[in-house]
């Protein structure tokens, strides 16, 4: 365990190569900005003592010195506060910056180990835990030991007494995160989950109103909020009992110290080994160092979510790299053929090939409808298709060239996807249609909307073409969105166009419309279409069809329905199945 988040502590070390310097200038100027407020209050407390013993020092002299530390102190409040800020910034766009470019490298084992709700919650919450990291820890802990040892270090000077006794209170005020932590993480614990049932109480009762006053379950609902409620309350009244604890136990200390301190200098000037002067000076500097101990205390109180937080970011960045851009051609040329040569892939989490071995050759201008079972490798030739993963064996080859030697830019600018799980942006129609060709005119994009059956249905929008979508705007069903993203795609006019089960949330009449679009754009083209519904596989012109990760053949649908035993139990005896 703390192996572990000593690596943490290293690797987030690691991302700050560069501002190293930067760092360490910020841990002086810390320093300065911590120490002087000590330093104000001896010399305060050291001149009243020496006005109160009636010695005479240089008061003009110390007067000035207060008044230059205090206009110090403020010029070095504000350098501070800048200086941690701008290095927690900068080093967090870093890792910004980082994080997104590994997702892009990254994104097939990537989507499987990680939520997308996960990914959200790294990128906002984690890395803000990641910027308090780096802002306000290393340099309060820097702080925190140099003026602990310097005060010891003064104390000891004075007498030996007083250092001993300031170090056995500092070290018992350092002890409260291991004496309370431990409570504090378990009550932390049961408020998020108190505080989830009740927002999950509430959400249910919004989202379900309609079915909860038809069932007349209204009462027994409130009841079950207000208990969720109750609960929650409950246990931040334990957590806030705890914190009471801690801040009396922070409060004994102190006064344990200044009350000690008092005994010893009282017995210390009785039996004349110090001089009264120093007496009021020697208290209150001991009782100020707990004010930056207590800083020091709230970051390790934080650390374990800090910990947690850099583990999830590091995992992130960590992610294995299975896609690199080194390729250095430019593809700007129309696709004719595409072929696969001893193609084998296995994703990086699995011990098993998905793509065994796979050779074929296809030509533009068909559709090609890939078929197969489910988990048979489609979408995985896909993926390869569009560098989301490269080969573990075997090349792809375009136009007899190696796919890598193409930049990714260029050759994922050469396809447009249409996948069965369409996304809307938040804008306007025009606008999710228009993200695949930004500069085209209103009418290319009306006419690629009534292509993909969809300009019926915007012109019946509330503002047409102009209607707002997307997250929280306006509501459309899924079949409306994917026909949305199929003229989206069809705008963008790539050489290869992949739909993959784009025709599912389609009503049959939909599907022969778009299947006919489809045949229309098919010259020059790729066309690839992944589709489980046989009158889709149908209306391609030859299907490509693989079983378990191994290429089975490459024909017309007719032939396959006569000559290919497997195809005509898999494809077609399943749908067989689901109609009868
Ligand atoms: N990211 C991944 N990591 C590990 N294994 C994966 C990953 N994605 C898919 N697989 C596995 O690879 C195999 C092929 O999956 P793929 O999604 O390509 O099949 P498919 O034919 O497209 O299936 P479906 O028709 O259900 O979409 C499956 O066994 C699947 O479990």
């Amino acid at each position: 365990m703390k192996n572990k988040r000593i690596n943490i502590i290293f690797e987030l070390l690691k991302h700050s190569k560069g501002m190293r310097l930067y760092m360490l200038a910020n841990c002086i100027i810390c320093l300065v900005y911590e120490l002087l407020p000590l330093v104000n209050m001896f010399l305060v407390s050291y001149m009243t003592g020496a006005l109160l013993s009636g010695i005479d020092i240089k008061y003009g002299f110390i007067a000035a010195m207060l008044i230059i530390s205090v206009l110090i102190h403020s010029v070095f409040g504000y350098l501070n506060m800048w200086t941690e800020h701008d290095i927690a910034y900068r080093l967090l766009y870093k890792m910004r910056y980082e994080t997104y470019q590994r997702l892009e490298q990254a994104i097939p084992s990537f989507s499987n180990q990680m939520m997308s709700s996960e990914m959200v919650s790294i990128a906002s919450s984690d890395m803000n835990l990641i910027e308090w990291f780096y802002a306000h820890t290393i340099n309060i802990f820097v702080v925190s030991v140099f003026i602990c040892t310097v005060l010891i270090g003064v104390f000891a000077f004075l007498h030996p007494f007083f250092a001993l006794n300031a170090f056995v209170w500092i070290v018992l005020y350092l002890c409260s995160p291991l004496i309370f932590n431990k409570k504090s993480k378990e009550q932390g614990k049961v408020i998020r989950e108190r505080y989830g049932k009740v927002a999950n109480a509430v959400l249910d009762a919004i989202q379900g109103m309609r079915e909860i006053l038809s069932f007349n379950m209204w009462e027994s609902y409130k009841r079950k909020i207000n208990a969720s409620i109750a609960n929650y309350e409950k246990s931040r009244k334990a957590d806030a009992g705890r914190k009471a604890y801690e801040v009396v136990y922070a409060i004994f200390i102190s006064t344990m110290m200044t009350v000690s301190t008092l005994f010893i200098s009282y017995y210390l000037y009785k039996s004349g080994s110090l001089e009264k002067q120093w007496i009021l000076a020697v208290i209150i500097t001991g009782g100020s160092i707990f004010a930056i101990l207590a800083k020091f205390v709230n970051i390790s109180t934080q650390f374990s979510s800090v910990f947690a937080a850099s583990e999830r970011v590091l995992k992130l960045l960590n992610l294995p790299i299975t896609v690199r851009d080194s390729g250095t051609e430019e593809f700007n040329e129309i696709v004719d053929t595409i072929e696969f040569e001893n193609v084998s892939f296995k994703y990086p989490n699995s011990k098993e090939f998905q793509i065994k071995n796979m050779s074929f050759k296809i030509h533009s201008g068909k559709i090609i409808a890939l078929s197969g079972e489910s988990g048979s490798g489609k979408s995985t030739i896909v993926n390869l298709l569009q560098r989301y993963a490269d080969p573990t064996e075997g090349k792809i080859l375009i136009n007899g060239k190696d796919i890598r030697s193409f930049t990714l830019e260029s050759w994922r600018g050469a396809i447009s996807v249409v996948t069965q799980d369409t996304y809307l942006f938040k804008g306007t129609v025009i606008e999710n249609i228009k993200m695949g060709q930004p500069e085209a005119s209103d009418k290319e994009v009306r006419n690629v909307a009534a292509a993909a059956q969809a300009h019926d249905f915007i012109i019946q929008l509330p503002n047409g073409y102009e209607s707002e979508i997307g997250e929280r705007a306006l509501k459309i069903s899924e079949g409306q969105k994917q026909r949305l993203s199929i003229a989206r795609a069809l705008l963008k006019n790539s050489s290869i166009m992949i739909f993959d089960e784009a025709q599912s949330s389609l009503d049959s009449e939909n599907e022969v419309n778009l299947n006919k679009a489809i045949k229309n754009l098919s010259n020059n083209k790729f066309i690839i279409s992944i589709a489980h519904r046989i009158s889709s596989v149908r209306a391609a012109d030859k299907v490509l069809f693989i079983d378990n990760g191994n290429f089975i053949a490459f024909d017309s649908f007719d032939n396959l329905s006569k000559n290919c035993d497997l195809f005509i139990k898999k494809v077609l005896g399943k749908e067989e199945g689901r109609a009868s």
